[in-house]
């Protein structure tokens, strides 16, 4: 089939990719020219395991096609995706601005009948608000369909997850339209769950506001942990074993990030709001995330007193591994607070630190691998679980540091191991350093 990917963002350019490997001809489109440029060469504008190697095959095939042109790029397209951005508004709601302009844009260009299909994460009702806008803006006389199909991909095994993804949702009030983008999808081989459109969009954001739930939920029960003793890994792991429950997003650490979860939360209260509903559960797990975020400078204080003139090495500035987004991670909330208490902030992240130089704050010194980052340092934080960090020969902490204290976001290391190389250790959650081994015997047994 003949599509069209408007925006070539993580969600676009993924599900262009992927679209024309299971056999479409694709056109992706983007208003950013330097990205696209770059496309044309099989290069692609952002860090995803795998995608590069899609794109410059089927750009070699002649099924993948990038243009700046949208005129260009909906010619003769039977399906048109709607990919950008859906950004956060200073209020929290979702900003619209792009999807309505890709509406006139596609209003203004189509030149046959096509199913619209927004993949973008948009507030329930978006997808008759972009209908209404297509038609008023028709210039042709052409009939058109909407479909809304809502993108579950994750940072960093987006090309894993399109092609084993648990559900395609689509949504849709025209059984036909729903039929085609089933076939559409066909050769994913993933189960297709049909709706309706406005529940379509809800799935959306019901979804990951659960999992940012479970994540706070597990923050919390970490905090409480950590104060009667207990231990969040066994806790996490003994809670997982009930199906009910499920073992995943049980991970403990500094809180939520990314270009999602933060958004789409606090877009989902908007959304209760606008229909005078108090969403405050979501509310709960909001103010919860941002305090986490703030945990370990919580512990870094109460280790030092003071902050200013100690040297704090930083391992892992993308929001999560395997990816070069810095959107909403955080790193940045928790290096602008180093800096302000006057720490000395030394950086380091295997792909993101690109990415990371337009965000963070000046005065940020960067460094170019982990053993850098540790020499001289007065303490370590990893804000990242990258493998390369959970690799890191543990004697180096002793050896290269002023001091071997680590204060670990991620619960990267085992405390046995952390002990044994005389690392004064803090995680999240976990009985911490000095501990009898016996006692870390008895533990590490028990979570075996
Ligand atoms: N990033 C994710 O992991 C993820 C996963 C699921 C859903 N989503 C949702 O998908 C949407 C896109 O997210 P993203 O992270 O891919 O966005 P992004 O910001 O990475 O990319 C958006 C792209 O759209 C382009 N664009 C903007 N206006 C355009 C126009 N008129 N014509 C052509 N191109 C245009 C921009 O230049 C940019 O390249 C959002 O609604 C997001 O919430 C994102
Ligand atoms: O147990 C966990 C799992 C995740 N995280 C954090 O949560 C954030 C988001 O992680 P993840 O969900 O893996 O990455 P995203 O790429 O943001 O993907 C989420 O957001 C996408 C955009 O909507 C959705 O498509 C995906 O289904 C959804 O998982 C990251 O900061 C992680 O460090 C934890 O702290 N603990």
């Amino acid at each position: 089939m003949k599509i069209a990917v408007v925006g070539t963002g993580y969600v676009g350019l993924v599900t262009g990719v992927t679209l024309s490997e299971i056999g479409h001809c694709v056109t992706c489109i983007d208003i950013d020219q330097t990205k696209v440029e770059k496309m044309k060469k099989g290069i692609s504008p952002i860090y995803e395991p795998g995608l590069e190697e899609l794109m410059k095959r089927n750009i070699r095939e002649n099924n993948l096609f990038f243009t700046t042109n949208h005129r260009e790029g909906f010619k003769d397209a039977e399906v048109i995706y709607i990919a950008v951005g859906t950004p956060e508004k200073k209020d929290g709601s979702a900003d619209l601005s792009f999807i309505e302009e890709v509406a006139i844009n596609i209003a203004q260009n189509i030149n046959r009948n096509v199913i619209v299909v927004t993949k973008s994460t948009v507030p329930v009702g978006t997808n008759y608000h972009i209908e209404k806008i297509i038609k008023q803006n028709l210039v042709n006389d052409i009939k058109f369909d909407i479909v809304s199909n809502p993108e579950f991909l994750r940072e960093g095994s987006a090309v894993f997850d399109a092609f084993n993804g648990d559900r395609i949702v689509i949504g849709a009030d025209n059984n036909k339209a729903a039929q085609i983008i089933e076939e559409v999808n066909n050769n994913y081989g993933i189960p297709v769950f049909k709706t309706d459109i406005k529940s379509a969009e809800m799935i959306k954001y019901a979804s990951n506001a659960f999992l940012a739930t479970k994540i706070s939920f597990i923050n919390e029960i970490s905090n409480i942990c950590e104060r009667l003793g207990a231990d969040i890994e066994g806790v996490a792991q003994g809670m997982g074993l009930d199906n009910r429950i499920g073992s995943q997003f049980l991970n403990a650490g500094i809180g939520y990030g990314g270009s999602c979860f933060p958004k789409d939360t606090k877009a989902l209260i908007q959304i209760a709001g606008n229909v005078d509903y108090e969403f405050e559960l979501l509310k709960g797990v909001v103010k919860v995330n941002q305090k986490q975020q703030r945990i370990l400078i919580e512990k870094l204080e109460q280790r030092f007193g003071e902050l200013g003139n100690k040297v704090i090495g930083v391992l892992g500035l993308a929001f999560k591994p395997n990816t070069d987004d810095m959107r909403e991670a955080p790193s940045i909330v928790i290096i602008k607070e180093l800096l302000n208490k006057g720490a000395i902030v030394k950086v380091y992240d295997p792909i993101a630190i690109e990415s990371a130089k337009k965000v963070l704050e000046p005065g940020v010194n960067y460094a170019t691998s982990v053993d850098e980052t540790l020499y001289k340092s007065d303490a370590v934080l990893i804000l990242t679980e990258w493998d390369e960090f959970k690799e890191i020969d543990l004697s180096l902490f002793k050896q290269l540091m002023n001091q071997p204290i680590v204060v670990d976001g991620r619960n990267c290391f085992d405390l046995k191991g952390a002990l044994e190389n005389d690392i004064e250790y803090y995680s999240i959650g976990r009985k911490e350093i000095n501990r009898k081994s016996e006692e870390l015997e008895s533990l590490s047994n028990s979570i075996r």
